[in-house]
């Protein structure tokens, strides 16, 4: 196994708070791993934490204790010195660009090269790279409040990709910008990632964004990590009701408006039909399942709601369906022994 280029150790963050109401803990004992040449996302709601752990990354914030290591080096017992070195190999790109007005799209990508005392004969070059490599060539001359969003965003890519950072980290870098342009800036990061072999770590409140590259991701409430692990496990089977609500409207199904209002927790009366989620992943997705259920079995299923997308480059699949209540366990347990899963949403009629 290769070393994770990020590990946080139990990690934690306080903030203390003059007054009486105490310290705020914005991290509490975080353990994540941060795979190389991964794109991993951190997901929460605003104030979850997710600004506090990037800060501590490029070593702007020390951990309160436990330990985090970048690129196998402690951030909490790095000298001055060692914290410059850190920020050397992480580059960072902001959800509101920090671009310098003043200075051209050329200009702005230089800077970092200029500010490490790079030789000039090199700058010219190396930038003229980066602007090709974001495809920003034609306007090599202009001026941020000349750009659109999308385009600034592809300077702070280029300007965070100067210094040939082993760590790329996204603070919300595509909450400002249209859906087609997050697509083309996402797009951008994935080439970045798969070419450069550059590990990625974003933050982000969208759980698009992390379906889309992210082939990790952990969630993040209240300074705590709830779930974490590979992207499509956690879309697969999500085990906490945070992530979950985050999922909803992304993966697979909404629950139909006719339905959710006549949802009930038990079965009740006989006849009653059992409302239940059934996702498909992996080779599964595409069986005939519950073709086969009602051929083998002879119960009947109604498709009440359905999607079908990928993730990861894999299928994933989820269905809502009626069936009798009192062939539910049987049911079940029939799709379950073939590799999908079930989960009972409650019970109507
Ligand atoms: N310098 C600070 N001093 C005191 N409290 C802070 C400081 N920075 C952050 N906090 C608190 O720590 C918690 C986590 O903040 P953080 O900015 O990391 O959350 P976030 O998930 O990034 O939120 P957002 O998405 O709104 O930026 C919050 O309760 C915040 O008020």
């Amino acid at each position: 196994m290769t070393e994770p280029a990020i590990s946080f150790q139990g990690v934690t963050r306080r903030y203390p708070q003059k007054g009486a109401a105490g310290d705020v803990m914005a991290l509490q004992d975080i353990w994540l791993d941060v795979p190389q040449g991964a794109v991993t996302g951190i997901i929460g709601r605003s104030g979850a934490g997710k600004s506090t752990l990037l800060r501590m990354v490029n070593g702007l914030e020390r951990p309160s204790s436990g330990k985090l290591i970048v690129n196998g080096r402690d951030v909490g017992g790095a000298s001055d010195g060692g914290l410059r070195a850190i920020r050397r190999e992480v580059g960072m790109i902001f959800q509101h660009f920090n671009l310098l007005a003043s200075r051209t799209v050329a200009g702005n990508i230089a800077l970092p090269l200029e500010i490490a005392g790079e030789d000039r004969a090199k700058i010219a070059p190396r930038t003229a790279e980066l602007i090709e490599r974001v495809g920003l060539t034609a306007q090599a001359n202009r001026y941020p409040a000349e750009l659109s969003g999308g385009q600034k965003q592809r300077v702070g890519i280029a300007r965070a990709l100067a210094s040939g950072p082993r760590v790329l980290l996204s603070d919300e870098a595509t909450s400002a910008l249209d859906p087609d342009t997050t697509r083309q800036v996402l797009d951008l990061l994935q080439g970045i990632n798969r070419e450069l072999g550059l590990t990625i770590l974003l933050i982000t409140h969208e759980m698009a964004v992390v379906r889309d590259i992210c082939s990790h991701v952990a969630v993040i409430e209240a300074g705590r990590i709830v779930e974490a692990g590979e992207t499509y496990s956690v879309f697969s089977r999500p085990r906490h009701p945070t992530t979950r609500s985050f999922l909803q409207g992304v993966t697979g199904v909404t629950m139909p408006q006719f339905i959710a209002g006549q949802l009930r927790p038990a079965a009740g009366d006989a006849g009653a039909q059992a409302v239940l989620q059934v996702t498909f992943t992996g080779r599964h997705a595409t069986d005939p399942m519950l073709a086969r259920l009602t051929a083998e079995r002879g119960v009947s299923v109604n498709i009440l709601a359905g999607a079908i997308e990928e993730i990861g480059a894999r299928p994933f699949g989820s269905l809502i369906v009626g069936l009798p209540a009192d062939r539910l366990a049987e049911s079940q347990g029939f799709l379950e022994q073939h590799g999908l899963m079930t989960e009972v949403l409650g019970y109507v009629g």
